[in-house]
């Protein structure tokens, strides 16, 4: 199979002197030389040939006097600071595979998120980018972060998952079938590629680590950071992914990862060890070269005994926190190179094998500022496609979609039965008054709640796939916004139909068109609502919450206790009620525009056969439809961009 390589990151180096060629020809596609190697896939071994361009510059990466400082304490405790990286230093050099071991709490999750820059407060010291200090933009477009959870679409095919990442990291310029024969290489090299048709949350926890990998590999990074990538695999999948991780870092890319406790044979997989006691360096040089050192600081690796097992002993401080003290002072704290082997020094050639594409041809370069300069694609196609996934998402999802409009028939069936023929009927009035706020309570309550137990679980996808570049945040929040009006607006009218024919509301049009519009309404901010919570809080505390916060709402609509009643000091209240707005509206359509005398049926007695006696009695205006409608749109609005902002600070907040 022959792959093309764009000509995109030419001399592309990130220390702040971060130069690049010939941007000019960023996005050319211009075919060099083939080359033929052997890999293997985890099912044996696989030839691939590559037309190979000159790449980027292999990253070499130095860090100094490394800390991180950590703040405790909530809203209302004291705060404190606490420091759990103490002046580490490193050198992890390009085409080797990286381990950083230590026992649990020593810092190693902290380290890895601060060199690949995904935590960016609280951090001191220097990272250096073959020996510049570096520019953390240009270094993130070079670089990906794979969490320990395999935060995948599950409904998408492995196909379609690539596909989509594909067409948000490579550029536009990129033909279908390039891209095509990059997806099937990198599968075919992951192993992946029987199961392209499996939706990704049917793959085994082996397959779904590997198929993050591949996610990642599509705008082929030269560092990868991976957080415990070997964790919940059995020892057979742990070693095919160490190899295939080893395999990639021959290539040229520098694989860093943290590792609990390896086995033996796991632990002879990787070229270089760092090995971290809390928060300081006890060791970092190549594999071979630990027991060495353990026999020049005097605590020689007994006999059989795995390597790996005894350096986390004694990082635990099961020989005693002197040990521990000694080896930070051999190593001095990282700085000591003496350990370490010279990386291999790579032909360019072998430098070269990498498995596809450069990318970093911003479409969106042209305004160079914020996360625009880093994503891959232009920001039409990024929504192009995220409303695609969206589309794809939402015709498979059980629970958003069958189940939305299953409940919605259900309700809507239910409640019409309960309140049959109540709009024509005078000795009814109240009746319907009380269907009339069910039906803004379901609207309210069932998009409300779907969307804070909905998605909290998206996002941890969004956190990882913005922190790796797929796309802006705008353009994710757009594509949530809009991929979700159709199937709202299907389920509204049908539920709106239902519950309007079953209870005998007046068989006008335009009041038809005035209910249906104030529920729509109703529907789409309490999404927003919802939003906002879910953006902010998890599902356990957005649970709680949301219908918490729902209670004021329905207090101040006007329901209960009308507006004419309510103290003038609670007055307030009715204007940041959405629901006193809904209320207001739907009652409107169904009692206003001058509604005449209803029917009152034989021998029975009817108080509010008159709709202006009853809507002077629940002191409901319903001449105030426009208002009604453009207070909603305006509730929208302000919910939309709370939920946004919140969503920016929470993104911020994570790192
Ligand atoms: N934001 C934070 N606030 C307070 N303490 C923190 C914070 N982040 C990390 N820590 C503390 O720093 C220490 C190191 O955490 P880290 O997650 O890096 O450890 P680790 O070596 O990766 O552990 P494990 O192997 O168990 O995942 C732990 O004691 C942890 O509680």
């Amino acid at each position: 199979m022959e792959v093309v390589i764009h000509e995109s990151t030419i001399g592309h180096s990130v220390g702040d002197g971060a130069t690049r060629s010939d941007s000019a020809k960023d996005n050319n596609s211009v075919p060099l030389k083939t080359e033929k190697f052997s890999y293997s896939n985890g099912n044996g071994t696989a030839d691939a040939t590559f037309r190979m361009l000159p790449q980027k510059t292999p990253i070499d990466m130095q860090f100094e006097n490394i800390t991180y400082t950590a703040v405790e304490g909530g809203l209302f405790s004291k705060k404190n600071k606490k420091e759990i990286l103490h002046q580490v230093n490193g050198r992890f050099p390009p085409g080797q595979l990286i381990a950083i071991m230590g026992p649990s709490g020593a810092g190693k999750s902290t380290l890895l998120d601060v060199l690949s820059g995904y935590r960016i407060r609280g951090i001191g010291g220097t990272v250096y980018i073959n020996g510049t200090a570096r520019n953390l933009k240009e270094f993130r477009k070079l670089s990906c972060y794979i969490t320990q959870d395999d935060r995948l679409q599950p409904l998408l095919t492995v196909e379609e998952n690539m596909e989509i990442a594909a067409d948000l990291k490579l550029s536009s310029d990129v033909s279908k079938r390039e891209k095509n024969e990059i997806i099937d290489e990198i599968l075919n090299t992951l192993g992946l590629f029987k199961s392209k048709k499996t939706k990704a949350g049917g793959l085994s926890g082996g397959q779904k680590k590997r198929m993050s990998i591949a996610l990642e590999l599509i705008s082929n990074p030269l560092v990868m950071f991976l957080d415990e990538p070997t964790t919940g695999l059995d020892s057979s999948s742990c070693t095919s992914c160490v190899k295939l991780l080893k395999e990639l870092a021959r290539q040229g890319r520098s694989i860093i990862c943290t590792i609990h406790q390896p086995s033996a044979s796991l632990f002879q997989l990787f070229d270089q060890v760092y090995v971290l006691a809390a928060g300081n360096c006890l060791y970092q040089g190549s594999t071979d070269s630990l027991v060495p050192f353990l026999d020049t600081v005097g605590f020689a690796c007994p006999k059989f005994h795995n390597p790996a097992d005894y350096v986390i002993e004694l990082a635990c401080g099961e020989y005693g926190y002197d040990k521990i003290e000694e080896m930070i002072r051999a190593t001095n704290n990282g700085r000591s190179l003496t350990h370490f082997n010279e990386p291999e020094k790579l032909s360019y050639g072998k430098m070269l094998k990498a498995l596809h594409f450069c990318v970093s041809a911003e479409e969106g370069n042209a305004s160079d500022n914020g996360e625009e300069a880093l994503v891959a694609t232009s920001k039409y196609n990024q929504l192009k496609v995220l409303l695609r996934r969206g589309f794809i998402k939402a015709k498979r999802d059980q629970t958003l979609t069958y189940l939305r409009i299953g409940v919605n028939v259900m309700v809507g069936l239910m409640l019409g039965t309960l309140y049959i023929k109540a709009g024509i009927d005078g000795s009814k009035v109240l009746d319907n008054y009380n269907l009339l706020f069910s039906i803004l309570m379901h609207h309210m309550m069932s998009t409300m709640m779907l969307t804070i137990l909905t998605f909290p679980a998206e996002m941890s996808i969004l956190i990882k796939e913005h922190f790796n570049r797929w796309y802006s945040l705008k353009m994710y929040y757009t594509s949530v916004t809009l991929v979700d009006i159709p199937l709202s607006v299907f389920c509204c009218f049908i539920f709106s139909v239902i519950i309007y024919y079953m209870t005998s509301q007046p068989p006008e049009l335009v009041r038809f068109s005035m209910f249906f519009v104030t529920s729509l309404l109703v529907v789409f901010v309490a999404q927003s609502f919802g939003l906002m919570i879910g953006a902010y809080f998890n599902v356990v505390n957005g649970t709680f919450l949301g219908p918490t916060l729902s209670v004021p709402m329905m207090m101040f609509a006007g329901f209960g206790v009308s507006l004419r009643d309510l103290p003038y000091y609670l007055y307030w209240g009715s204007y940041i009620s959405y629901l006193r707005f809904g209320l207001e509206g739907i009652v409107g359509a169904v009692y206003g525009l001058d509604r005449g005398e209803i029917a009152c049926p034989e021998d029975m007695y009817c108080h509010y056969k008159y709709p202006k006696k009853f809507l002077q009695d629940v002191a409901v205006r319903a001449d105030q439809f426009d208002n009604d409608v453009i207070a909603l749109i305006l509730f929208l609005f302000v919910l939309r961009i709370s939920a946004y902002v919140i969503l920016r600070y929470k993104l911020m907040a994570v790192r």
